[in-house]
């Protein structure tokens, strides 16, 4: 299983790589991590299993934050209307997003990252994104909310891209345009 000690920090170069695509059909270590990056988040989501291994909750996580350079990540979230999103996602694209953007008014946070990084963080409001499952096969959704959110996250972390990288520096809480504030 992922411990928090398998979860690499900031710092570590390979935050900072574009990860590579996937090849299918996935071998079986690429199915195990796929299986294990989702379990993660389920049992971190869960406070028993989470005191008992000291994990920090979370509701998505990139292969590249086990060090694995893939192009790879788990959801594990609900959205507004309560309707659990639990995949993992392979060789993920945005194909088309809003010209309206969100942030969560409560700012972000990354389980890579130790210390509280204040600001707004932009978002496109709502997604077109494709992506391949474990077994190939080629799923198309459009999301919007708290999962369009966590997917843009998850997706800059395969670019090698932090959530602080789209903080305004002068002033982490100026308004976004053309923004419709979540949470
Ligand atoms: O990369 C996953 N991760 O660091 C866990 C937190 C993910 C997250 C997603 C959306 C908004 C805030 C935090
Ligand atoms: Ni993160």
């Amino acid at each position: 299983m992922i411990l928090m000690d398998n979860i690499i920090r900031e710092g570590h170069p390979t935050l900072r790589v574009k990860a590579e695509e996937v090849k299918f059909p996935l071998t079986e270590e690429d199915k195990n991590l796929a299986a294990d990056m989702l379990e993660y988040l389920i049992n971190s989501q869960d406070p028993e299993t989470a005191e008992k291994y000291g994990l920090r909750p979370g509701i998505g996580l990139a292969a590249n934050q086990v060090n694995v350079s893939k192009r790879m990540f788990a959801l594990h979230l609900e959205d507004e209307k309560g309707e659990l999103l639990s995949f993992v996602a392979i060789n993920p694209k945005i194909v088309s997003h809003s010209v309206e953007k969100t942030y969560l008014t409560g700012g972000e946070g990354c389980l890579s990252v130790d210390r509280q990084v204040p600001g707004y963080v932009p978002r496109y409001a709502r997604i077109t994104a494709k992506f391949f499952t474990v077994d190939g096969k080629e799923q198309k959704m459009r999301l919007k909310g708290l999962p369009a959110i966590a997917f843009q996250h998850e997706l800059d972390h395969l670019n090698g891209i932090m959530f602080y990288d789209h903080i305004n520096e002068e002033n982490p809480f100026a308004s976004i345009p053309d923004s419709i504030p979540f949470g």
